[in-house]
Formats: structure tokens, sequence, C-alpha cells
């Protein structure tokens, strides 16, 4: 059953309830508020009392309020339902270390807002210099680790604003079978492993121990995954779905192109066409040329490109079909003359689905 709500002048519609099997018409990350909630006035007053003081009602309030939650959604009602129970609130500030690498392990963690940053080395303000670093933010659980292997922390959590966390801890974690529910993810993160032909030759205690640290994050379809993979420090593993591989040059900048069109100054015509728009500093971007104008490099003759596939990322949510047409066209013309590609576009599979889930390893 679908209900029909009116959203200003939008028409939206939205899922009578939760066991309905119709799918939704709209793509719900468009209505989704970027403002972040903080744990409200009667979350408070529910976990104060101790978890046998808390009603029926008192747990469908704690249940509605941490829906909002993903990593909580993947629970089931059930579970949900005890974990409402015996969960209680922290406020960190900015700073604060919320886990400590080398540490035993005494709880496992929610965050309801704010954001914390996971770090392997000693010192934990690395955080705050480091180009890229591993950022947990709302809906993210931690701390299972040391508390499924009976292990030291892994690894040093920070706060990098206001954080709160809703936690569980080890007894009631264990008394109420959480840890089922993330060994089942364990598995599934060791079994991928286990059938990648590049870690054939790889003991199995070597395994664990790279899918125990690896993190498995959705994507949806069209979202960035790194910005720039010089700066990224994971390995990543595409578990269903595909992406693109984009690679951006600035033409205006190549430094060979500057140097073949001085070295043919007689033969191109198009130093006229630079000095008249002066945009580009010595440079040409055979992108930029209008359509008719004859070529600064006449050897390179436009070819026809078999049409390319569709892309995700950001060339294809930054240009417009026309900008990305005579993008191609730059492309095919440098190719052809050995010169720098202005794209270079790698397409990784596994599956194909619209979302992208991967796999991470920290390299
Ligand atoms: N590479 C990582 N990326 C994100 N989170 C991690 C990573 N390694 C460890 N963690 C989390 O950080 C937590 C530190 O305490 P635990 O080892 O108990 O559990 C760990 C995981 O939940």
């Amino acid at each position: 059953m679908v209900n029909k709500l009116s959203k200003g002048q939008q028409v939206v519609y939205v899922q009578e309830n939760e066991t309905s099997k119709e799918t939704i018409t709209f793509n719900a990350g468009d209505y989704k508020t970027n403002h972040e909630f903080h744990w409200p006035k009667t979350g408070h007053v529910i976990l104060e009392k101790k978890p046998e003081e808390r009603t029926p009602e008192d747990i469908r309030i704690m249940c509605n309020l941490m829906r909002g939650l993903h990593s909580f959604r993947k629970y089931s009602k059930k579970m949900q339902n005890l974990i409402a129970k015996v969960v209680r609130y922290q406020k960190y500030g900015r700073r604060r270390v919320v886990i400590r690498k080398g540490h035993p392990g005494f709880s496992f963690y929610f965050i309801f807002s704010g954001a914390v940053c996971v770090t392997l080395d000693e010192d934990e303000e690395s955080v705050f210099t480091k180009k890229e670093v591993t950022v947990l933010r709302k809906g993210v659980c931690f701390g299972e680790i040391a508390l499924l292997k009976d292990v030291p922390r892994m690894a040093t959590i920070m706060c990098l604003e206001d954080t709160e966390l809703l936690i569980v801890d080890k007894d009631e974690f264990f008394d109420n079978g959480l840890h089922h529910h993330i060994q089942e993810e364990f598995q599934y993160r060791l079994k991928f492993f286990r059938d990648l032909d590049i870690f054939s030759t790889w003991p199995n205690d070597k395994l664990e121990e790279i899918s125990d640290m690896g993190r498995l994050e959705e994507y949806h379809y069209d979202s960035v995954i790194v910005k720039d993979s010089r700066e990224n420090e994971w390995l990543l593993f595409i578990t269903k779905g595909r992406c693109d591989v984009l690679r951006l040059v600035d033409l205006a900048k190549l430094h060979s192109a500057q140097l073949k069109e001085e070295e043919a100054p007689k033969r191109n015509p198009v130093t006229r066409v630079r000095s008249r728009s002066n945009l580009l500093r010595g440079d040409y971007p055979l992108s930029l040329l209008p359509e008719g104008q004859q070529s600064p490099y006449p050897w390179l003759v436009p070819a026809t490109l078999p049409e390319r596939p569709k892309t995700t990322g950001q060339i294809s949510r930054r240009t417009s079909k026309e900008d990305m047409e005579t993008r191609t066209r730059a492309e095919n013309r440098c190719k052809s003359a050995g010169l720098h590609r202005d794209t270079s576009i790698h397409r990784q599979e596994s599956g194909t689905s619209t979302k992208t889930h991967l796999n991470y390893v920290s390299s």
C-alpha cells in the first residue's frame, strides 16, 4: 500500500508499512535533510532509567530514535528491542579519545551524531594533519573486534567534533546475542577474500587479519568513492556492483602539448585563436577548439568514436552531454597524436547492481 503525501509543490509517495513489498517511486536521498539531529530530551529521560525500568513504550521510542542509524537497522526487530533496552548514552568533546589502540575492550558503540576518526598511529593527533583519514559518522558502529575476538583494541578512535555515542557494554553485548550478527558479517568478508584468486596462497590467519581490519561500505549510484587515489591509504575490493576509475588531466597545463605547439608555430593556424582568446598562457587545449575550426595540429584527424559507456562520478556529474562529447573528441585527437589523454576511464565491475559495495583493506 502506497501513501501519497504532498511536500510543498511536489508529490511524494511513501511506503505505508515496513512489510509492504511496494518499491518507492522516488529517490529517498533527494528528500534527506542535511540537518544532523542531536539526541533528544525524551531519549535522555529514557536512558537515565536502568534497563529493567524501561517500559515497552520507552523501548518503542528508543527504537524509533535509533532507526535513523543504518548499522542499527541491520538488526532484526527483536534484536533492536534488546539493544534499546540496554544501551546507554555518552557525549564526547572534540579531540577526546574514545578507544585507545592496545587497550582491552569493554564496549561497543553506535555514533548518533558527530564524527570520529580511526587511526592506527601511535600519535592520534596525526589525524588532524594527515590528508586522508578514515572518518566514521552518524549511523556507523565500531569497537566490535576487541569484544568478539577477545584481543586488544586494533585502532585508536578520536572525536573530530562533539560526538554523541550510544553504547552497549560487553556483558549486554554477549548476553543479548549482538555478537551473532557481527560474526556473520566477519564470515562474509572472510569468505569474500578467500574466494579471490590473488589471496589463494595466503594462509588463513593472515586472511583473517586483513578481513578483520576491513570495512564493508555501500555507495549509491553516482557517488564518488575516492577523490584522489594518490591520497588514499586503502585497497578497495568491489564485492557487488561496479564503478569507473577516472583520470582527469588539465590539457591546458600539458607540457608536451605546449612543446608540440612551439615546434610548429608556422604550421599552426590556431595561434591566432590563442592570442584572440588570451585564455591559456601558452597551451592550447584541443577540447576548446570551436566546432569547424581548423586544428592547431593538422596532422590529427578527428575520428568517430565508438559510444562510450555512461560513467559515474565526477565527469558525468559535472559536464553536460555536449561537454562530454567535446571532451571525448579532444581525447581522441590527443590519443592518436601520442599526447596525454584528458581523461582515462577503466571500468571495474563485480555483478550488475546499481549500488556498489566495497570491501576495504588498509594498505
Ligand atoms: N581500518 C579501520 N577502519 C575503520 N574502523 C576500524 C578500522 N580498524 C578498526 N576499526 C574499528 O576501530 C575499532 C577499535 O577497537 P576494536 O579493535 O575493538 O574495533 C575496531 C573497529 O571497530
